[in-house]
């Protein structure tokens, strides 16, 4: 194959662009031998649910592409943009193992956003994406800069890679809903995929940010997961459709373990964020859910400064 992925980066097994240019001439030799594409786009510091995505991605598509990219937009000044973990070499070898990437895209924040980029929307200047209506509740009142972040990025990687094909992970569930409708509205030609939580056998959803967590916290970081499966659990015996009762249970283990920290000392607090039960469709909070209404039941909690978030479908199998 002819292109020029950067040999610096990895041991060649997998070619790996830093260049949009490079990336562009690879890509196309791939349209011209009509191979479909499968797309990944990630954070980095991957684990076994970015992975799980990638494999998931090759069994449907001919040569899958991961992108590694923090990406400043959808951070606020406050924060962890800095702090976020950055592994490329040990991304670099997870990926050779899985034997199921075809190139690693490693774009450049220059290349990204050619006006610049600062973390102050004020001072923001270029082209920004922005899905209304679903942008602003639940992740997007903690994080009201969030979702525009998010369809910035996904636009601009979707315009390089060119996936025929792009997954992404239910654990972020409103960024699958904000994400789908993004591609219906903009009418790009692709084809969203949504793939279930990847946990540890402890419940605990895999993410990223779990390496913040200490030992003695990691103890009691299931208790999201927890929380949420007792009200779906709650749900599922039909006792009730109201919202208040559907969550009682959930706000009934976290406060239980809010106060278990508090009482044996431990050296961080456990702060609840919000939780809330959502129409799939709509976002639009459910007072008393239907029958056979879709819904996403989700929520965030501070386990010391760590936001952990979580979520369980109700009456669907895929967002
Ligand atoms: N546990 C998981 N199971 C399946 N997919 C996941 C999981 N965690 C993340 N993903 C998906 O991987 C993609 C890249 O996510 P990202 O790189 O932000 O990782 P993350 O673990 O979600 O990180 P963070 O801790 O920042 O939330 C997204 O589509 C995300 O939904
Ligand atoms: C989709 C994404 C890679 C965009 O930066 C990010 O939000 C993520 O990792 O979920
Ligand atoms: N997976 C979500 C990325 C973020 O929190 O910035």
């Amino acid at each position: 194959m002819s292109h020029s992925a950067n040999t610096a980066l990895g041991d060649g097994q997998i070619p790996v662009f830093d260049s949009i240019a490079a990336f562009r001439e690879w890509r196309e030799e791939l349209r011209r031998q009509g191979k479909t594409v499968g797309f990944v786009p990630t954070m980095g510091a991957l684990h076994a649910g970015h992975l799980g995505l990638v494999k998931n991605a090759r069994k449907e598509c001919d040569a899958v592409v991961v992108s590694i990219f923090v990406n400043p937009a959808q951070f606020a000044p406050h924060e962890d943009l800095d702090q976020y973990p950055r592994s490329f070499d040990s991304d670099y070898a997870s990926l050779v193992e899985s034997k199921s990437c075809a190139a690693i895209l490693l774009p450049k924040v220059s290349e990204m956003y050619p006006a610049g980029i600062t973390l102050d929307r004020a001072q923001q200047q270029g082209t920004f994406v922005e899905v209304q209506g679903l942008s602003h509740q639940m992740e997007g009142i903690p994080r009201p800069h969030f979702f525009r972040g998010v369809a910035t990025v996904v636009t601009k990687l979707f315009n390089i890679v060119q996936p025929d094909r792009a997954f992404f992970g239910q654990k972020d569930a409103q960024q699958c809903v904000v994400v789908r409708a993004m591609i219906r509205d903009l009418l790009l030609p692709i084809r969203m995929r949504a793939l279930p939580t990847a946990r540890e056998q402890d419940g605990l959803a895999m993410s990223s940010r779990n390496r913040y967590l200490t030992p003695e916290m990691r103890n009691i970081a299931t208790l999201l997961y927890r929380a949420i499966s007792a009200a779906k659990e709650v749900i599922q015996t039909g006792a009730t459709n109201e919202r208040e009762e559907i969550l009682k249970p959930a706000y009934a283990i976290i406060e239980e373990v809010t106060k278990q920290v508090k009482d044996q000392g431990l050296p961080f607090e456990v702060r609840l964020d919000y939780l809330s039960l959502v129409d799939v469709a709509t976002l639009g909070e459910i007072e008393v859910l239907g029958k056979e209404q879709a819904a996403i039941l989700s929520g965030a909690v501070y386990v010391g400064t760590t936001r952990l978030i979580d979520n369980v479908l109700i009456n669907a199998e895929e967002l």
